[in-house]
């Protein structure tokens, strides 16, 4: 049976400039090219993806429209809502390329509840960004206007922060793992699962991020590789700088060394980083890759794609 491997799609992997559905479907459609290369090399699928600007798309639509009448829904829905809609249109566009391919197996989108602790401090400081971009100005006439909390994202502009608390444990993991181990392509933790907390999995406001809660599923299901695709085909250190340097493979003793170098985008690249080396500390020998979309298509055999951070 191949190696089982999780797959954490990043934002380009689905909305481009157009916030349209039929755009979303088509950069879908053009992911599930790369990933359907993976299954051709008889890796066992387990997909992630993130839901940052489609989450805070739907938050502004709910909060316009809210009236007695139709109340707007909240932020742990809007998170259930964008799981359900970019986990159709992923498993519409896997199910159409791998029948163009003449492979024969099934795609299920499983939606997927993620404990988190009502304690966590990230409840006290929103870091999380969501939904479009705004000039400084827009940002701060929003903030006066709504209340709500605004931060500059990574040199792209000032986004909605919202609290993303840390993953503790899937309730579905169980449900995902024996779909892998039956050969079924799954997509799961979407938008980094929707949040709950306590024994009765009550839904709180948040967005947790995807590169920590597809970490947490890789370990839960024992994953044998777990690979975080975002917009570059390597991480950088001095990145944008005349004298950044590609990081091929690397350890994670020098990654956290880089990382408290400040090298590593907040917000951006920061979490995609600290989910890889705990993934790599979690699993002595197996490899977490950061790396592009396109990249992918070079994971054949043993060549080396993206940065490969092991222990
Ligand atoms: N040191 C770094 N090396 C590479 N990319 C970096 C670095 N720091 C920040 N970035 C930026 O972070 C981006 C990835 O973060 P983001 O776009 O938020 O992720 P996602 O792909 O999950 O949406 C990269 O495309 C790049 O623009
Ligand atoms: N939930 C989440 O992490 O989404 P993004 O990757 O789009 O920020």
């Amino acid at each position: 049976m191949g190696k089982k491997v999780v797959v954490a799609l990043g934002g380009n992997a689905i909305l481009s400039d157009d916030a349209s559905a039929q755009a979303q479907q088509e950069a879908l459609i053009k992911t599930s090219k790369y990933l359907v290369n993976l299954v051709k090399e008889d890796y066992k699928l387990i997909i992630s993806h993130g839901n940052g600007p489609q989450v805070g798309n739907l938050l502004l639509q709910q909060q316009l429209a809210d009236s007695e009448k139709n109340p707007a829904m909240p932020l742990d829905t809007c998170v259930a809502m964008t799981q359900g809609s970019i986990g159709y249109w992923l498993a519409n566009a896997m199910t159409r390329e791998l029948k163009h391919e003449e492979i024969e197996k099934e795609v299920a989108t499983i939606l997927t509840q993620v404990i988190v602790d009502e304690k966590d401090e990230a409840f006290k400081n929103p870091t999380k960004p969501i939904g479009p971009f705004l000039t400084k100005e827009i940002a701060e006439e929003q903030a006066r206007e709504t209340g709500a909390i605004f931060k500059e994202d990574a040199g792209r502009g000032y986004r909605k922060v919202v609290a993303s608390p840390k993953p503790i444990d899937i309730y579905e993991a169980k449900t995902i793992n024996t779909l892998v181990d039956n050969d079924i392509i799954t997509i799961s933790c979407g938008g980094g699962g929707i949040p709950v907390v306590g024994q009765n999995l009550k839904g709180i406001d948040a967005v947790i991020d995807k590169d920590f809660a597809s970490e947490k599923l890789a370990h839960l299901v024992k994953a044998d590789m777990f690979i975080i695709l975002t917009g570059v085909d390597n991480v950088y250190i001095n990145y944008g700088k005349d004298n950044e340097q590609k990081l091929t493979n690397v350890t994670v003793k020098e990654l956290e060394i880089y990382k408290s170098e400040g090298h590593f985008a907040p917000g951006s690249m920061l979490p995609k980083i600290e989910a890889a080396i705990q993934f790599a500390k979690n699993n002595p020998g197996k490899q977490a890759i950061i790396t592009s979309l396109e990249s992918l298509g070079k994971l054949k055999g043993h060549e080396q794609v993206g940065t490969i951070i092991t222990v």
